[in-house]
């Protein structure tokens, strides 16, 4: 291991149980550290607008809920689990005003400060808990006594304090369960973006799409290419997950083996290559958050534009009649109280 590693034995609960936390959000991330800093026997305040679809599922749980401005003036702790998009705006408007020197300002992601685009002042800590998975298995690991691996970076140190808050808030929601692994800001953000446009999200997707199109435009059927672009994907990734791609290649026939080695390298070539190198610069120079905040400015035509035709994609159809037949594939997403 290159990178500093920290588990719950590294980590004080003691720290973030004695401080007050303001957690703006209540999604995917937002709900999964509440309910586990409190399980931990912390105290926490949701931060919502008036009118936010979130605020019921909150008090649900028995969550107090305040505006972002309220729970931020309240708060020693502010944890920033609203959209990357909607952060500068919460931050002018709600946190910066309610701002005292030794109060932490936390962050789940680090787009806002890598880019600039949030600048605190200097007499407060800035530190990131980025868990590496959605907020559901986040919650879900909590829940069975597990977690999931989180990184922990400081930006800023005020009271000399900083990372050992981060590793106390992040035994608070089980990531030193698993392992609190040290970055930066800067790497967070940097691979983060890389990751899910160039292979996770966007790499992934767009191979499954275009092999599916490659099959039905050649006259297979849509259920067929769906089974194969699609659905084993999982089976093949989950091997990959569990031992590497030696794992994966030592469960496979030597037949889909020899076609890896001698047909992948065809499909993601030195074009492939050279384009996520480019897709990376655009990460690197800034070009990447520049053009999604104007974007999201701008009412977000192009994002919508293509979510609808995403959606619209005859995969999406084949895929939802095949997993009628297959009940223990489309479970709804579901929180973990
Ligand atoms: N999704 C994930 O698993 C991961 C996310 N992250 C990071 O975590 C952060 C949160 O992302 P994610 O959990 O996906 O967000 P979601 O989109 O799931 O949830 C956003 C939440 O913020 C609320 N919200 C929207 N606007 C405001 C506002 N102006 N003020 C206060 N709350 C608001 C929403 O309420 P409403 O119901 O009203 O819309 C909702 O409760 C981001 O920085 C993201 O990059 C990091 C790792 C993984
Ligand atoms: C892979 C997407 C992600 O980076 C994540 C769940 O970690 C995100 O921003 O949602
Ligand atoms: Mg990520
Ligand atoms: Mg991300």
């Amino acid at each position: 291991m290159t990178a500093e590693v920290y588990y719950d034995d590294d980590a004080d609960l003691s720290l973030v149980a004695g401080k007050k936390v303001a957690v703006i959000g209540y999604g995917s991330q937002g709900h999964a550290h509440a309910l586990s800093l409190r399980d931990s026997g912390v105290e926490v305040r949701i931060g919502l607008p008036e009118g936010s679809k979130s605020r019921a599922k909150a008090q649900e749980q028995g969550l107090e809920v305040g505006t972002p401005a309220e729970v931020s003036a309240w708060a020693d702790v502010i944890m920033l689990l609203a959209p990357d998009t909607a952060q500068r705006k919460i931050y002018a408007d709600d946190i910066a005003p309610n701002l005292k020197p030794g109060k932490a300002l936390f962050f789940g992601h680090g787009l806002n400060i890598r880019y600039g685009l949030i600048e605190p002042p200097a007499d407060i800590d800035v530190a990131m808990v980025a868990p590496k998975g959605p907020g559901h298995l986040v919650r879900r690991q909590f829940v069975d006594g597990k977690g999931v691996p989180v990184l922990v970076a400081v930006e800023q140190d005020a009271t000399g304090q900083a990372l050992a808050l981060a590793l106390s808030y992040a035994r608070g929601i089980g990531g030193t369960r698993a392992g609190a692994i040290k970055t930066t800001f800067k790497e967070e953000t940097e691979t983060d973006l890389f990751g899910e446009q160039a292979v996770l999200c966007g790499g992934a997707s767009a191979l499954v799409q275009t092999g599916f199109e490659v099959l039905t435009e050649a006259g297979y059927a849509p259920e067929i290419a769906y089974f194969e672009c699609l659905h084993e994907l999982k089976l093949i990734v989950d091997l990959m997950y569990e031992g590497g791609i030696a794992r994966m290649r030592y469960s496979i026939s030597d037949t889909a083996e020899y076609g890896d080695y001698s047909r992948g390298p065809r499909v993601v070539d030195a074009r492939v290559k050279d384009e996520m190198r480019k897709i990376l610069g655009e990460i690197q120079s800034g070009e990447f958050a520049r053009e999604w905040m104007s974007e999201d400015d701008a009412g977000r035509p192009n994002f919508n534009k293509w979510r609808a035709e995403s959606a619209a994609h005859p995969i999406e159809e084949t895929g939802k009649q095949l997993r009628g037949m297959m009940s223990w594939v489309d479970r709804p997403i579901t929180e973990t109280a």
